[in-house]
């Protein structure tokens, strides 16, 4: 059983999400929550090795998408699910609805393959509340040239990304219970408000 909440972040490479963050861990301590800020891939030593290598070498689809689950189920035991345990609310930025959009969408690595590794890797946890922050992909774009080295996911095209785009998309109207889209081409400041009222209703 868990005791603590599980909050994920999703969207697509310069959607926004990493620079709202804070801002809802923030917005959680204030009322007395105690926060695990993670991210994925990575979270664990192991986990942050697996991630250098995955977003900066070439490989198989499935050695990608292999990895990246051999990544999240460290993260798991080592993180998430302790947290979760002692009652702690962990954040993350990004879990398995970034492996069924890039990998999935993106890449097009069949659905039904990374169903399996979900439910080999974690059969029954879901987020409790999933932030996909949804943006066009010409705003994207923008704010990624604008901001920082291109890592190979980055370095992707239109198309993968609207492939990506569409199947976080899809991914949040199959599971509308937990997942909360976010129009994120909007001032930050905006998107602030939204989230403190999710937040607050939680
Ligand atoms: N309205 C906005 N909402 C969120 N980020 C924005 C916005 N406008 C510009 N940015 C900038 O876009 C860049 C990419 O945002 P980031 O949070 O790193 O994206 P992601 O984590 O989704 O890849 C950051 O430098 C951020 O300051
Ligand atoms: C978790 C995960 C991430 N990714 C990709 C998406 C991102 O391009 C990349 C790293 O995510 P992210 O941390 O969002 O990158 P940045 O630090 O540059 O904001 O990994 C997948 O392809 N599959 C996955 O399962």
């Amino acid at each position: 059983m868990t005791l603590g909440k599980f909050i994920t972040f999703e969207g697509i490479d310069g959607a926004g999400k990493s620079t709202h963050l804070a801002f809802v861990a923030d917005l959680l301590r204030e009322r007395g929550k105690s926060v695990v800020m993670t991210r994925e891939p990575g979270g664990t030593p192991l986990g942050e090795k697996l991630r250098e290598m995955l977003l900066h070498e070439k490989m198989h689809l499935e050695t990608e998408a292999l990895l990246m689950f051999a990544a999240r189920r460290e993260h798991l035991a080592q993180i998430i699910e302790p947290a979760l345990a002692r009652g702690d609310w962990v954040i993350s930025d990004r879990f398995t609805d970034a492996t069924f959009a890039y990998q999935g969408g993106g890449r097009k690595l069949p659905f039904a393959k990374l169903e399996a590794l979900e439910q080999w890797v974690h059969p029954t946890l879901q987020p409790d509340l999933t932030f996909l922050f949804d943006v066009p992909l010409d705003v994207a774009r923008a704010r990624l040239d604008a901001t920082r080295e291109l890592d190979k996911f980055e370095q992707e095209k239109a198309e993968f990304f609207a492939a990506t785009r569409d199947a976080y998309l899809r991914r949040a109207a199959q599971f509308p219970e937990r997942f909360r889209v976010i129009d994120s081409s909007r001032p930050i400041d905006m998107t602030r408000q939204e989230l403190r009222d999710i937040v607050f209703s939680a």
